[in-house]
């Protein structure tokens, strides 16, 4: 097209693709029945660009109900979904989106690599043999990339899985349970696998029961219970205030009051040597690393004598049932 005409269709494309790119998950008030139980009960969150989220809660909160729905794979009684900017289900979305299911089986009679090609074919993208080698390699079925599938332990089918999920480098990587069947050495290669994903800014929706994983790669967590949102947040929102434990001996005024600089503080005196003092640091997404530091070089110039300094804080674990029992994650929604 050219003339005026033209020329402000060339202008409306270059400011769209000078906008931020969209999120690659928003959903907005989803809600699903089966008969009479409702799974998902009004879910809305979003996962940025390059952003690791969580989503956590106990059997039959829904969880696997919202991930089915934001890939279009079961149609919502309400709500919307955007995928990479696109409607839920939409093609062009699902291929920029890789996808591991909960329940996975692949065709027995297939071999890895055959498993592969057949869902590199099914994404409409076109990534190389090797490339298709490296990314078993990269989920450690290098030498059983000729096997037949039927001959894998759960273990391995799940790493071909991952494999299935990560072959047409997606923009977004949805994980329900990558590790339910793996050995612990298995699941530290997924928390490789997910930071090396995070450093290459892909975004991941990981759906974990093992709550230590998730608070290691997660940026940002969704606590689903009962079809609803509970609570959601970065990990340093919903885990709050950090604690500082220290053992000290010779505390006196001067040093007190510096201990009180850092936050509301507790003496328990067990003189083993010294005595131990919590110090409520305040709750910081953005915490100054020269705190802790800082306040130790400023006790021993008071002529306390420092024999251990602990950071502590509340694991997500901890949260997460404090959440689930008392339902006070109304803070963070
Ligand atoms: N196809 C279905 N037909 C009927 N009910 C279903 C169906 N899928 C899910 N449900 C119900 O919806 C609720 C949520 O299930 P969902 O699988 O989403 O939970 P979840 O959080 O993924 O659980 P889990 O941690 O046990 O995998 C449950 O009560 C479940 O029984």
């Amino acid at each position: 097209m050219t003339g005026p005409a033209g020329e402000s269709l060339a202008a409306a494309e270059r400011l769209l693709s000078e906008l931020p790119p969209a999120p690659a998950v928003w959903c907005s008030g989803l809600r699903k029945r089966y008969r009479r139980r409702t799974a998902v009960d009004g879910v809305s969150f979003t996962v940025g660009r390059g952003e690791v989220v969580g989503l956590l809660g106990p059997n039959g909160a829904g969880k696997t109900s919202v991930i089915k729905i934001l890939l279009g794979l079961v149609r919502p009684d309400a709500g919307e979904v955007l995928l990479l900017g696109r409607p839920a289900g939409d093609p062009q979305s699902r291929a920029r989106a890789g996808y591991l299911p909960e329940l996975f089986r692949y065709q027995p009679w297939l071999t890895a690599a055959e498993v592969l090609r057949l869902h590199v074919r099914l994404s409409g993208t076109a990534v190389s043999a090797a490339d298709q080698r490296e990314c078993l390699a990269g989920v450690g079925l290098a030498d059983r990339a000729g096997d037949r599938v039927g001959g894998f332990s759960k273990g391995m089918q799940q790493r071909l899985g991952l494999a299935v999920a990560l072959v047409a480098r997606p923009e977004l990587v949805v994980l329900d349970e990558p590790t339910s069947a793996l050995d612990p050495l298995g699941r530290a290669d997924v928390r490789d696998l997910l930071l090396a994903l995070k450093e290459r800014g892909v975004a991941v929706l990981l759906n974990s029961h093992l709550i230590g994983e998730v608070e290691r790669v997660c940026d940002r967590v969704v606590i689903l219970d009962r079809g609803r949102v509970a609570a959601s947040g970065t990990l340093a929102e919903l885990l709050g205030r950090r604690e500082l434990r220290l053992r000290l001996e010779g505390v006196r005024a001067r040093a007190e009051a510096r201990l009180a600089e850092a936050g509301a503080w507790t003496r328990a005196r067990d003189g083993d040597p010294g005595e131990v003092f919590t110090v409520a640091l305040a709750a910081d997404p953005d915490p100054d690393p020269g705190a802790v530091p800082g306040l130790v070089a400023d006790l021993v110039a008071l002529g306390v004598r420092v024999h251990a300094v602990e950071p502590t804080r509340i694991s997500l674990e901890e949260r997460l049932l404090d959440i689930l029992r008392t339902g006070s994650g109304e803070e963070h929604r």
